[in-house]
């Protein structure tokens, strides 16, 4: 039997394959990633982030496929199902070298909320740049501190009331809108978002609607379609940095919606400078040093006119010296910031109202509509509450459902209110804040601390249904804020408003809103759901909606 031949290395053709240029590139780059694992996992800033529970890492890259190829609603599920296997109220995930954390119970939610140091917004924010500059909701340091102290004070409650006919007419609008839909189910979500965009005209901006009829509808549109791309931006981490994504159909669609809300933004402010050259002309003399006067008073009061549910949440700036010295010379928001621009000292550059003023469109609209259109629908499958919210309304107007809604009438809604609370617990418009960290944080609810660097997301839709705050966390329930339960909780185990220093501005300007919009529609159509809550399939691309849309029917009440 012959021996099986033993064929020699050929040692010239080993020498050619080690010294092929590709191989030898690709051993260099494996050793280095190698190097870099093992250097990385021994950094202080990882020890401390694998110290939390989280879904397994792979090497180099982390967690950073996880939502590869997913939907906007794939990624929220995927999101709860982890958390649920989890069953923790701290959680890590890495992208790549980058840490984030998700606090998703209220005593560490308060350690980032009330602190006065941990401000910052995440860098996932920057996204937002081209569209919303360095508005409010991303600056940072005293620019955003000093804009903060000039902007709070336009949404101050003397001013909301003097809304109140805007809001009726909008509430009107809607009602006649719905009367055409009868008998068809149908969207409500396009028409509170558009009712919202042109109530923030009208109130916030102070421009009324001419001719160009659809201004409220393209805007809306525009936004939603923006928010897309960057939720799209901030899931598929290869669309980030901007030579790629400029590579993207995505670019050239992002700018001619920017163009769309733009343009909105630049007509709004022109029209509103001609107004006040028209009054600098007419001897009128300028309102800013007065409204500055007032609106920097430091004096310390608490709201007594609004008393409401909602005052329990107000631990901010927004209820800072509510009574009435100097309520007549309070200027709202564009007229203030107009003036502010064009007075001598130059407080504000063009620039810088234009980045407040898309700032407040942006936030002041998707927010509310989104929360409109959850609680039509939750009233549309919960028959019982909805009844609830008729009868209070019938006590309120009697006999007469078409006069119009007063700011009385809106203390009156007691009930409505605690549903508009208990839709903004269970489906926060803004489901998550993101921060970064720029020292340690210890935390309280576990042996944790986050290290210096990291993104750390305070997840408010986990925490408002934590069952350590809520007894039935997933039941729709609006006695959840009856006064004597919302005494038995922490404070910041309900923050659809964020809470402390960088909490919402416009959060009396939305409930007041909310109000006087649905309690418009409710009281003259019954709603109907045909899906269950159960059904919702929801997703998060910036503002949490429902992925089918918000349908319903409505049928009018007969007197
Ligand atoms: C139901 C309606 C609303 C909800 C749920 C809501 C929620 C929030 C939340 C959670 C934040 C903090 C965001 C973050 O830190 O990333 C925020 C910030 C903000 N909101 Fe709202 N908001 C609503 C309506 C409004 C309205 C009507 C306006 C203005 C008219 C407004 C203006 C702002 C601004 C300017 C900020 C940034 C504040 C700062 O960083 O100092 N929001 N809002």
């Amino acid at each position: 039997m012959s021996q099986p031949q033993v064929v020699p290395l050929d040692t010239a053709d080993s020498a050619s394959i080690l010294s092929s240029p590709i191989l030898l590139t690709l051993l260099g780059i494996i050793s280095l990633l190698t190097i870099y694992h093992y250097w990385f996992k021994n950094q202080r800033y990882v020890k401390l982030g694998n110290q939390m529970p989280g879904p397994p890492a792979v090497p180099i890259i982390g967690n950073a496929h996880w939502a590869l190829g997913l939907s906007a609603a794939g990624v929220f599920e995927l999101s709860i199902k982890t958390h649920r296997e989890l069953k923790c109220d701290v959680a890590r995930v890495w992208l790549g070298p980058r840490l984030i954390v998700g606090i998703m119970n209220a005593e560490d939610a308060e350690i980032i909320l009330n602190s006065n140091v941990h401000l910052e917004k995440s860098s996932d924010y920057s996204l937002f740049k081209p569209w919303l500059g360095d508005g409010l909701l991303i600056s940072k340091g005293e620019k955003w501190r000093s804009h903060r102290k000039m902007i709070a004070p336009t949404f101050h409650s003397s001013i909301l009331k003097s809304f109140m006919p805007v809001f009726n007419k909008q509430a009107r609008n809607l009602v006649a809108q719905f009367r055409k839909e009868q008998s068809n189910e149908f969207d409500c979500h396009d028409y509170m978002s558009s009712a919202t965009v042109d109530t923030l005209l009208e109130t916030a901006m102070g421009v009324s609607k001419t001719s160009d009829e659809n201004t409220g509808f393209e805007y809306a549109m525009a936004v939603m379609r923006m928010c897309n791309i960057l939720h799209l931006r901030t899931v598929k981490l290869w669309l980030r940095p901007d030579v790629l994504f400029n590579l993207t159909k995505f670019s050239t669609l992002q700018v001619s919606l920017l163009n769309i809300i733009h343009d909105l933004t630049k007509r709004v402010i022109k029209k509103k400078k001609e107004n006040y050259f028209e009054r600098v002309v007419r001897g009128e003399t300028s309102l800013y040093t007065e409204a500055v006067k007032t609106t920097f008073d430091e004096t310390k009061g608490h709201i007594v006119e609004n008393a409401s549910i909602m005052s329990n949440y107000a631990k901010d700036d927004l209820d800072e010296n509510d009574n009435d010295v100097g309520e007549k010379k309070r200027l709202a928001f564009l007229d203030f910031l107009v003036e502010a621009s064009q007075t001598k000292g130059n407080v504000l550059s063009d620039e810088e109202v234009s980045e407040e003023v898309n700032t407040i469109m942006f936030e002041g609209h998707d927010t509310t509509a989104a929360a409109s259109s959850f609680t039509l629908c939750l009233l549309g499958i919960h028959k019982d509450i909805q009844k609830k919210v008729y009868d209070e309304l019938k006590e309120i107007f009697q006999d007469n459902m078409d006069r119009p809604i007063t700011f009385n009438d809106t203390l009156q809604m007691k009930y409505l209110e605690r549903v508009i609370l208990e839709t903004l617990r269970m489906y926060p418009p803004v489901p998550i804040i993101a921060r970064k960290v720029n020292e340690d944080v210890k935390l309280v609810s576990g042996n944790y601390t986050i290290p210096k660097g990291t993104t750390v997301v305070v997840a408010q839709y986990l925490i408002h249904r934590n069952e350590k705050y809520y007894k039935n966390p997933m039941v729709f329930d609006p006695d959840n804020f009856l006064p004597e339960k919302c005494q038995e909780r922490s404070f910041y185990a309900y923050v659809p408003f964020s809470a402390g220093p960088r909490s919402c501005v416009g959060r009396k300007y939305a409930m007041l809103k909310l109000k006087v919009l649905l309690a418009g529609v409710l009281r003259k159509f019954e709603v109907i759901s045909l899906d269950k809550e159960k059904d919702f399939k929801l997703q998060a691309d910036i503002i949490l909606k429902r992925e089918e849309g918000f349908k319903i029917k409505v049928v009018e009440r007969v007197k």
